[in-house]
């Protein structure tokens, strides 16, 4: 097999997997490309993540030209092949020739071939100005409802056109000091501390790395630690650590940081990546929900990253509407909510909270604050906590600081997160 077509059977693989069996990327990726050349098994996840972008456009392009549904392996060569051209700027030929040696491989594959050949070349024959024209790929209802209810259709579209740009990659410098390693890595320094590349080179080359200078983390993600603003020497507990983005943040503030997860395996990534950047913190696996500090000791502050629908970085993991629906949503908001408490029960009085969800639902972020306030009456809101350097006002809200993928959207966007800073009366 030639090398571009066994990087596009790849990314029918991984197409196959996500949407037939609703796993992540994460998952989907590694067993496909494995035996892939590095820079094919880059094209094949590239390829596959854009046609989940834009596999709503490739569905409204298809429909015309197939009478009835074909078998959804047929039908994900016929998306992968449209992306590709029509997203890709691939040439047309070789897009179609793939996707009909793809199809022939198939079951059916002769009659398979032929319906694949016939279709591309008349969806293609019509030009990229019919996909242009075509509407914008849009959320699922159970997601979109909630966002229209919010913010309206203006916002959600915006959303929506923010989804398709991959994000830019984000690092948060060890020492704080954006402007130096922006300098250090031809980098732009944020507003907010973060600094960005635009391109995604090889971490592992990035001046810095082996040094532990710096970790990745999203310019949005970076926020809640530094709401928190851990002074040296503070005892703070971070509720939901792992991978550890915020507990290194914590770490490098001075702070005597104890990070709790749940699974022993992701506090695995925070010791690997306390390890990477030469900082320190307790690490404790434990069920947040019944965990007791040693001898009752309360912390100064508590910071609750809470599991959630992820649906604030959708642009990292465009699998995301595809194959989450709102079944768990309860359970997660339930979770959220009891974690939220636990927080405010391991503070000591006078000590500082900061809850926060990479959501864009107002039921895993805003809605939680009027409730956590009404059932933990020693709870006030510190909005002064959130005047962050960089953080525009129109980004804070009556119950905490929103984060939208449509924001900075001239320079890559950033994920969606909310971020509520609390207080406990002393
Ligand atoms: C959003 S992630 C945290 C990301 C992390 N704060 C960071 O910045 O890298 C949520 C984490 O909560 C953990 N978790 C879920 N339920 C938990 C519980 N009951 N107690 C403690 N950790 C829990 C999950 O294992 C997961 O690692």
């Amino acid at each position: 097999m030639s090398k571009g077509l066994a990087a596009r059977a790849a990314a029918l693989d991984i197409l196959v997997t996500v949407l037939e069996r609703r796993l992540p990327l994460s998952e989907a990726v590694p067993p496909a490309v494995a035996g892939l050349e590095p820079a094919e098994r880059a094209r094949a996840a590239r390829l596959a993540g854009e046609t989940l972008r834009w596999l709503d456009r490739a569905d409204r392009m298809l429909k015309p030209f197939l009478s009835r549904p074909p078998p959804l392996r047929v039908r994900n060569v016929l998306r992968l092949a449209l992306v590709e051209i029509f997203v890709a700027q691939a040439p047309p030929h070789a897009a179609v020739d793939a996707a009909v040696s793809l199809a022939r491989r198939g079951p059916r594959g002769k009659a398979m071939a032929g319906l694949v050949n016939a279709v591309l070349r008349r969806a293609t024959a019509e030009g990229p100005e019919r996909w242009e024209a075509l509407a914008l790929p849009r959320l699922p209802k159970w997601l979109r409802a909630p966002l229209l209810k919010r913010w309206g259709r203006e916002v959600v579209e915006a959303i929506e056109a923010a989804h398709l740009r991959p994000a830019p990659l984000d690092l948060t410098p060890r020492d704080g000091d954006a402007q130096a390693l922006a300098e250090r890595l031809g980098a732009m320094a944020l507003p907010t501390g973060s600094v960005r590349l635009q391109d995604s080179p090889q971490l592992s080359a990035l001046p810095g790395y082996a040094e532990g200078a710096w970790w990745v983390q999203d310019a949005a993600a970076a926020l809640p630690a530094r709401v928190l603003a851990a002074k040296p020497g503070e005892r703070v507990l971070d509720l939901c650590a792992a991978p550890g983005g915020k507990t290194m943040q914590l770490a490098a503030a001075g702070a005597q940081v104890t990070a709790l997860d749940l699974s022993p395996e992701r506090l695995e990534r925070v010791a690997e990546n306390l390890a990477r950047t030469g900082l320190q913190s307790e690490l404790v696996a434990a069920d947040a929900l019944v965990w007791e500090p040693p001898g009752g000791a309360l912390f100064d502050a508590v910071l609750v990253d809470a599991p959630c629908s992820a649906t604030g970085t959708i642009r990292r993991h465009p699998e995301l509407p595809h194959i989450r629906d709102a079944r768990r949503l309860g359970e997660l908001t339930a979770l959220q909510a009891r974690l939220l408490d636990r927080a405010a029960a391991l503070t000591r009085p006078g000590g500082r909270i900061v809850f926060c969800t990479c959501s864009l639902l107002p039921a895993e972020g805003e809605d939680h604050i009027a409730t956590a306030l009404a059932r933990n009456p020693a709870l006030q809101l510190d909005s002064v906590a959130l005047d962050l350097p960089g953080v525009e006002p129109g980004w804070i809200g009556a119950e905490g600081l929103r984060t939208r993928p449509d924001y900075w959207g001239e320079i890559g966007g950033m994920d969606g997160f909310f971020i509520a800073a609390l207080r406990k009366s002393a």
